[in-house]
């Protein structure tokens, strides 16, 4: 049998992981100041353009960096939900995947934020869309989301480390089942059922 594909890429220190790393700081930073920053806003707004300004001028063009990143084709590093070097990422820390499964834990903070001191409920759902399709790819067969349906059992809790799990739980030709839920403090809040479908080879492949 072969090995499960790995679904996290290593943690590096130093390079562009740190850069993330420091704008998920920035952006807390800002959620959590609101308005005390009100009267440092122009030179904060300017300060951080200028970041802005110097990472533009070293990226290579748009339509270049859409093929690299791609290259080979993975996305541990660069997608919206564990990719490091991704600042929209949380980032979700994927703890263990035994036996095809998904295991991850993240702790989220105000901008994350939905109701009162709790997740947002489409945030929820990104999480799982994602380590429902990371199980799938574990187990050897993945697709893309088709319909992903979710229950929200309990409010999700800010600042309370979150344990998000996935796993395959039956393939029909195209059509891949997967089940999933998000739990705080042995809890679930959250519970997903996703239809993923392989989608047909292209012509000529
Ligand atoms: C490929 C992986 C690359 C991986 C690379 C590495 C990436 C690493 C990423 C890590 C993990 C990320 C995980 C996130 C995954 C996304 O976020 S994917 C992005 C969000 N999803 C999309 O954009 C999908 C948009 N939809 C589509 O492209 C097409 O509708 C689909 C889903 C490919 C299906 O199209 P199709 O192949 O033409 O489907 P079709 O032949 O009509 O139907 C096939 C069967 O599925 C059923 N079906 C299709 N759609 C539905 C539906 N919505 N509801 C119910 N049944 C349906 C049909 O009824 C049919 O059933 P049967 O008649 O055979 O029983």
């Amino acid at each position: 049998m072969n090995p499960s594909p790995a679904v996290t890429a290593p943690v590096q220190q130093g390079g562009v992981q740190d850069v993330a790393a420091a704008a998920r700081r920035v952006v807390d930073a800002i959620v959590r100041a609101g308005d005390a920053i009100a009267a440092q806003s122009g030179d904060l707004a300017t300060a951080l353009h200028g970041v802005a300004d110097r990472i533009d001028l070293a990226a290579p063009p748009l339509a270049e960096r859409m093929t690299t990143m791609w290259l080979p084709v993975d996305s541990r590093l660069h997608n919206p939900v564990n990719g490091l070097e991704n600042p929209l990422a949380p980032p979700l820390e994927i703890t263990e995947g035994a036996d095809g499964d998904v295991a991850g834990s993240v702790t989220l903070g105000l901008p994350y934020q939905g109701p009162p001191g709790h997740v947002h409920g489409g945030i929820s759902a990104l999480l799982l869309d994602h380590v429902l399709g990371l199980a799938n790819i574990r187990a050897g067969n993945s697709g893309m989301t088709a319909r992903l349906a979710l229950t929200y059992h309990r409010p999700l809790p800010l600042f309370e480390e979150l344990s998000v799990t996935g796993r395959q739980a039956s393939v029909d030709g195209r059509k891949i089942h997967a089940t999933g839920t998000i739990s705080a403090d042995g809890h679930v809040a959250v519970s997903a059922e996703g239809l993923f479908v392989r989608p047909r080879a292209e012509p000529g492949r």
